[in-house]
């Protein structure tokens, strides 16, 4: 585990002032382009909810790179949570400040099972708003969140104490 953390810390990009003055931006994009670095990346976030959940919630845009890799790692699929606007069903809606801005999200109100137990998966962890939108539209859906993995925390913005009494798991702290 220590390794992947070594691998990992050398491969995101700190980009100053990126999308905006003031922002430190964390960049995964090399990591993706790495398979071997890619696979044990999301093996270790989802390892410590081992049969704990039935589905991989992928956030809009990065999350779905995780949600996506994890499906076919396990036997769980992907809930697609979408930025405002683009699911064609009936959706829930959530909307939520983050780092840089305001956002909406969405998920189909019908695609898991009543009580299913979804995993929210995502790069990094800001001021926690993306993650708590998300495990609110899971939970107003009837299913159950079993918890927050991600790569990266970056502890000063307090995403932690926005997901209170939630199971977060982070492999970075910054
Ligand atoms: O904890 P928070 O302050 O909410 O920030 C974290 C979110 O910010 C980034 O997404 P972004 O909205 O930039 O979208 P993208 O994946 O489309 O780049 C990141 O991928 C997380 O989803
Ligand atoms: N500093 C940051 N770098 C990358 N993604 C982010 N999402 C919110 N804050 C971020």
């Amino acid at each position: 585990m220590d390794d992947i953390r070594a691998e990992l810390e050398s491969h995101i990009a700190l980009v100053p002032d990126f999308p905006e003055p003031g922002i430190l931006f964390r960049d995964l994009t090399p990591v993706f382009t790495r398979a071997e670095l890619f696979r044990g990346m999301v093996d270790a976030m989802v390892e410590p909810f081992a049969g704990r959940y039935d589905a991989f919630a992928g956030i809009e845009a990065r999350g779905f790179l995780l949600a996506g890799a994890a499906s076919m790692r396990t036997d769980a699929g992907v809930l697609a949570v979408r930025k405002a606007g683009k699911l064609p069903r009936a959706t829930l809606a959530e909307s939520y400040a983050l780092e840089y801005g305001v956002a909406r999200l969405e998920v189909h109100a019908d695609e898991l099972d009543p009580g299913a137990r979804v995993l929210v998966l995502d790069d990094v962890l800001a001021t926690g708003g993306t993650a708590a939108a998300t495990c609110s539209l899971v939970e107003r859906a009837g299913w159950e969140v079993a918890g927050v993995a991600v790569v990266l925390e970056l502890e000063a913005l307090g995403g932690r104490s926005a997901l209170k009494g939630r199971e977060v798991f982070s492999l970075l702290q910054a």
